[in-house]
């Protein structure tokens, strides 16, 4: 690769000491059934991969099993607390993964309640303290609030993963101004997850700075998943790409591309 910029060329990421090359997770529910999941995740090129412990067939054998079409030896299992409404049952949830699979790099998400399922921020900070006594490393599902998001960096998480928008909706980045703050003043990588709807979306997580986005609806609840998976893939990169090579700036007047000084009349 000849034509690229350095930082683009060995463009990996690294969480919890881990390296990775593509900067998109992918969820594993949602599907239309675990062949139709296992072809997306191919297509979308991602090397992590997160499971709803309460709702993905993990360990019975007799019933379809998500390690029959997703390799774990390939991928990086990221168990997740989807469904989870209190710090107790997140802990509890992710305590039971760790027995099932080893897992100790796990993503928490403590929801408060309908319609929104917003992140409860308290239930949240309860349970990464006691995940960290256990000696799991977390990446933490949080508002889109700078001080909520430093302070989970400063208890020990290992990436601040801030919502674009309510998990399911599919509405994009609403508070892009907040998500580029968190960035500007965090040190742990930054993800946006839940809430993206379509490819742009994913372009501009990344063109603000993230270092990855974690998505699951949009891919799981296009017409075409494995269409969908790709393209994420591609917006990813671009909004990498972009966000390396600097936005041009904005300005409010014309800037002809040719001088018009000396045209020929
Ligand atoms: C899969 C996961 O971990 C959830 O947080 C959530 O499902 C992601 O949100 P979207 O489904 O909106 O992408």
């Amino acid at each position: 690769m000849d034509g690229l910029p350095i930082a683009a060329q060995d463009d990996s990421w690294e969480v919890a000491g881990r390296r990775f090359r593509s900067r998109l997770i992918v969820g594993t529910g949602r599907y239309k059934d675990l062949e139709e999941t296992g072809r997306a995740i191919e297509a979308s090129g991602a090397e992590i991969v997160t499971v709803a412990v309460r709702r993905v067939n993990l360990g019975d054998p007799k019933a379809p099993m998500l390690q029959d079409y997703v390799d774990p030896r390939r991928y990086t299992y990221l168990p997740n607390t989807a469904g989870c409404f209190t710090a107790e049952d997140a802990v509890r949830t992710l305590r039971l993964a760790r027995e099932a699979g080893g897992w100790n790099l796990v993503k928490l998400e403590v929801l408060g309640p309908p319609p929104f399922l917003y992140p409860d921020m308290r239930a949240t900070f309860e349970a990464l303290e006691a995940l960290l006594k256990d000696g799991f490393e977390v990446m933490v599902y949080c508002s889109d609030d700078p001080i909520a998001a430093k302070r989970l960096e400063e208890m020990g998480a290992v990436a601040v993963m801030p919502l674009g928008a309510p998990i399911g909706s599919g509405l994009g980045i609403q508070n892009p101004v907040m998500i580029r703050s968190i960035i500007e003043n965090a040190k742990v990588p930054v993800l946006v997850d839940a809430g993206v709807g379509t490819a742009s979306d994913a372009a501009i997580a990344m063109e603000l700075g993230c270092d990855a986005v974690l998505m699951n609806s949009a891919i799981a609840h296009a017409k075409d998943p494995v269409q969908m998976a790709r393209a994420m893939k591609a917006a990813v990169e671009a909004g990498r790409l972009s966000f390396l090579a600097g936005r041009m700036p904005r300005q409010y007047a014309a800037d002809p591309s040719s001088p018009l000084a000396g045209l020929i009349r």
